[in-house]
Order: C-alpha cells, then sequence, then structure tokens
C-alpha cells in the first residue's frame, strides 16, 4: 500500500496510546479515504438544477449505504415536493437520518452535513472536470471536495477508524445529512420540528462542519453565519420575443427595465441602495473589535485566496464587519437573457433578474421582503414603462450566531490543538446555513461550526478542491473531537451532580 504523509499535521502534546492508533490508521488508509471522495464527487449530485434531482437521490443513497456499512440504524426519509416557479411538483430528496450507539452513559453528538452541490460546468471555466476528482499539487479539485462531501466523508472515515480498530466509541453519534442545503434546505424545518422530541430528544451537541478557515494556514471555528433573503424580479413585456430592428427604439425593452433595476440597487461601494435597510443592524461592540484585532489576517494573502486584485477596504476590522456583521447585496443572474457566443439581435420579451441580500442578526426577513418590493415598485414606476413587473422573495434564510463558551467549543479547540498545534482563530462567516439558526431555535441545543477547509478552497468556484492535508488532519480532529467532547462532558456532568447533592 502506498503511504501519503498528509503533511501539516504537527501533534501537540503526547498523545494518548488511542489517538495514537486513531491517527496512524487515519494515515494509513489515506488512499481509501480519498478514493471514498473521487466516488461521491463523481455524482453530480446538484440541488439547483431539477433535472439533476434523480443524481441528488442517488447521492442520498450511496451516503445511506456508507452510514449503514458502518453499523448505524439509517433511514431515508422522505420530505415531500418542491414547488418550481413553472408551478410543476419535482421529489425533493429524502433526509439521512442515522444513528450509531445508545449509551445512555455517553453523549450524543449529531452531525450535519450536505451531498448537495452547486452547479458545476467545464464551460464554466474549470482546469479539471468538475465530476472527476482530481490531484494536482497536494490538492483534490472537483465540485464538492470541501463543500460539502470531503468534509461529511471526514466524518465517516473518523467513526470508521473507531470501528475498524475497535476502540469503543466515546459518543453516540447521529447523523442529519441532506441534498438540499444549496438550494436553501427546502423541507428541513419541517422535519426538524417533526423530530425535535424523537430524532433530537437525547441529542446533546450538534457540529455543523461547512464554510472555510480564514487562511490556508490557521484552523478556524465557526460561531456565526449571515442569514440570506433570494429574490427573483420579472419584468416581461408583449407577448414574445422581437427583432431589434424591427422594433429597437419605439418600445420599452423589458431588459432595459431589468438592468434599471439592477443598477439601482447596490452602488459601487458595496452599499444597499434601499431606504430602511441597515436600520436594524446593530453596531459593532467593543469587544467585537478586540476580537477583530486579534486575528492574524494578511490581506495579500486574502486576495490572491479569492483571486481578486483589490477589494473595497483596506482594514481587516472592515472587511470582517462587512463579512460578518453587516448586510451585502450580490447580483446573480438573469433568466431569458441571450448568454451564447455570437450575436442574436432578439429583444426577449420576459426576463428575471436574480439577486440576494445576506442580512445579519436583527434583521427581519419579512420587513427585509417589503421593503425590496417597495423600492422596486418605486424605482420602476418612476420608469413610467408599460411592461409588467413581479418580484417575488424566493428564499429565506435566518443568520445564526452561538455562544462560544459551549462546552463542544472547548472541545474542538483541544482537538484542533492536539492535530496542528495551534489554537483555532474564532470567526464568524459572511455565507449563510439554514439550518444553522433552525436547529438553534427548535431543538435548543448547542451548536458548533467547524469548518475544515482552507480560505483558498474556492466553494461555489471554478477551481473548487480540498487539501489532502486537510482532508485527512480533518478526519483525525474530529477523531481527537469525540475523545475530548466526552471527556468534558463527563467532567461537567460530575461537576453538576456534585452540585446538586452539596
Ligand atoms: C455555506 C454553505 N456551503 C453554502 O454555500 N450555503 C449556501 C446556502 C444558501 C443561501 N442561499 C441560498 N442557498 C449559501 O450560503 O449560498
Ligand atoms: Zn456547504
Ligand atoms: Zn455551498
Amino acid at each position: 500500500m502506498l503511504f501519503l504523509d498528509a503533511g501539516s499535521s504537527s501533534f501537540s502534546g503526547s498523545l494518548s496510546l488511542e489517538e495514537k492508533r486513531l491517527f496512524q490508521y487515519i494515515d494509513e488508509h489515506q488512499d481509501e479515504f480519498v478514493q471514498n471522495l473521487a466516488e461521491w464527487v463523481a455524482v453530480e449530485s446538484d440541488s439547483i438544477q431539477p433535472q439533476l434531482r434523480g443524481e441528488v437521490t442517488r447521492m442520498m443513497k450511496i451516503a445511506a449505504a456508507r452510514l449503514q456499512d458502518l453499523g448505524a440504524k439509517t433511514t431515508l426519509v422522505d420530505i415531500g415536493v418542491q414547488q418550481l416557479p413553472d408551478g410543476q411538483n419535482i421529489s425533493l430528496p429524502p433526509v439521512i437520518l442515522a444513528k450509531l450507539g445508545e449509551d445512555p452513559l455517553k453523549p450524543t453528538v449529531c452531525f450535519y452535513g450536505h451531498v448537495d452541490v452547486m452547479p458545476a460546468k467545464i464551460e464554466d471555466g474549470w482546469k479539471t472536470r468538475p465530476y472527476i476528482l482530481t490531484e494536482i499539487d497536494g490538492n483534490f479539485y472537483g465540485r464538492g471536495t470541501t463543500d460539502n462531501k470531503g468534509p461529511v466523508l471526514a466524518w465517516i472515515n473518523a467513526l470508521s477508524t473507531y470501528i475498524n480498530l475497535n476502540i469503543d466509541l466515546p459518543v453516540n453519534i447521529k447523523f442529519l445529512i441532506e441534498g438540499m442545503e444549496e438550494s436553501g434546505s427546502n423541507g428541513l424545518e419541517e422535519l426538524i420540528q417533526k423530530e425535535k422530541d424523537c430524532f433530537f430528544s437525547n441529542v446533546d451537541y450538534i457540529v455543523i462542519s461547512d464554510n472555510l478557515w480564514l487562511t490556508t494556514k490557521k484552523p478556524a471555528l465557526t460561531y456565526g453565519t449571515r442569514g440570506n433573503a433570494c429574490f427573483s424580479v420579472e419584468v416581461s413585456g408583449g407577448e414574445k420575443d422581437l427583432h431589434s430592428g424591427g422594433v429597437g427604439g419605439i418600445i420599452n425593452e423589458p431588459m432595459s427595465d431589468l438592468i434599471a433595476l439592477l443598477d439601482s440597487l447596490v452602488n459601487s461601494s458595496g452599499c444597499i441602495l434601499i431606504p430602511g435597510i441597515y436600520d436594524d443592524v446593530i453596531p459593532l461592540t467593543e469587544e467585537e473589535m478586540k476580537q477583530y484585532e486579534q486575528i492574524e489576517f494578511d490581506l495579500q494573502e486574502y486576495k490572491a485566496n479569492i483571486g481578486v486584485k483589490k477589494i473595497l477596504y483596506d482594514t481587516k476590522e472592515e472587511i470582517f464587519s462587512h463579512l460578518w456583521r453587516l448586510p451585502s447585496l450580490s447580483i446573480h443572474g438573469i433568466e431569458g437573457a441571450f448568454y451564447e457566443p455570437g450575436i442574436k439581435t432578439v429583444i426577449p420579451s420576459r426576463v428575471t433578474g436574480k439577486f440576494s441580500i445576506r442580512q445579519v442578526p436583527h434583521m427581519d426577513l419579512s420587513k427585509v421582503e417589503h421593503q425590496v418590493k417597495e423600492y422596486l415598485e418605486n424605482v420602476f414606476s418612476k420608469r413610467k414603462s408599460p411592461n409588467k413587473l413581479m418580484v417575488s422573495m424566493q428564499m429565506g434564510a435566518m443568520p445564526w450566531v452561538a455562544n462560544i463558551d459551549d462546552p463542544q467549543y472547548e472541545a474542538a479547540k483541544k482537538a484542533i490543538k492536539r492535530v496542528f498545534n495551534q489554537d483555532p482563530d474564532m470567526i464568524r462567516d459572511g455565507s449563510t446555513i439554514p439550518i444553522a439558526r433552525m436547529f438553534q431555535d427548535i431543538t435548543e441545543k448547542s451548536v458548533l461550526m467547524f469548518p475544515l477547509g482552507a480560505a483558498d478552497d474556492g466553494e461555489h468556484s471554478q477551481k473548487e478542491k480540498i487539501s489532502r492535508s486537510n482532508y485527512i488532519n480533518g478526519t483525525k480532529v474530529f477523531a481527537s473531537f469525540l475523545l475530548e467532547i466526552s471527556k468534558l462532558h463527563k467532567e461537567l456532568q460530575k461537576a453538576s451532580n456534585l452540585k446538586t447533592v452539596t
């Protein structure tokens, strides 16, 4: 067997015999773990394009079979249908609920992950084929490698290591794995509500492993994410597309109306122009400012990681607050627009713009929806266009902030220290895990986000990758986390029992 050293792992302190065995096994079984990742990446489980829904369902079945192989009691739960914008209904992929171990003396950790991915086509500019895992210079390129198949597999690898070494699992494990995260986690809230007093009743800790570190070298723990409100704005004119030579200049073109509307949303400094949108955003506290100051951050490296030459802000404090504490508005695309190469002298009769607003705590989703609709209707009315405008909020997810004093943050810090020999950055993230806030609100359990990917992993982009080092050391960190959380949980229980007695 080919033995490959994952590289940057440098163990802190002396490892227990158990940890030595676990880590050695993980190092020695890298090829097998990589092969599993290649098999998962090969499934085009894109949850955005309805015609690929069958592949998402196939992916769910593959993941369920893997958990079953580990000995987990696994159920694929039907969560109903999704209504598409054209009124058609298509099945949602089933959600995996699985459990491994039911020892009442052990804590129960529930891991959440998703195995759906963002769309990826070679024509988008990929240098490698997006659904064929390709290793270049210690990095595995492919859609879903870091978001989120790699981290889900790292959990599974960690568990299979315990099982294959016959080491008693220090915790009971539950899994909730879904296939619609990238689409807004359709149907999941209802399932969590339904399972609150069943599947979740004995869960002590919920762990999500998604998003990225802030840098390429230093691990991070994430204690907050922004929400997202996704809008569509449709402008329709006559009943059919028209010849731009035949009628260009004598009608109000839907595309011109739409471009004006989209252009009215945000200025070139990134400031959202919708009146009232910042009203409920609370100012940054001094404590937050101090936390930001403590985070090491290299602006040049950050720019290189995201592949841009200039960003709107010069200081790390401004960057963090704009990513984590302030809303942002991004324009994503136009349905109905001509986008192929070449020339097409047609005036489209109906076009739909897509944009989203990442919101932060204290912003109210329905208020944002109202503000957006009122503003766009107002801008449109000023154009005196006879075309028809329709604005709708397609999806709304709430922001999430955790309590970093929860014991599992402590356990995760210890596990990181043992594997990477450094303390993690404590960060928030600008993106959204729709389910994070729902977990917290509905189950009232502690939620930890434990990212594995490095800052240059390019989630959602053409060069998505995870490094061998992060994938393999990530597997070790999760194996170690299970030991740490079980130790800490026992200590806390002992302390609380003592308190009750005295
Ligand atoms: C962080 C996670 N991998 C992710 O990318 N989530 C999506 C979820 C979403 C939000 N609106 C629609 N989908 C994201 O943040 O874009
Ligand atoms: Zn993700
Ligand atoms: Zn994603």
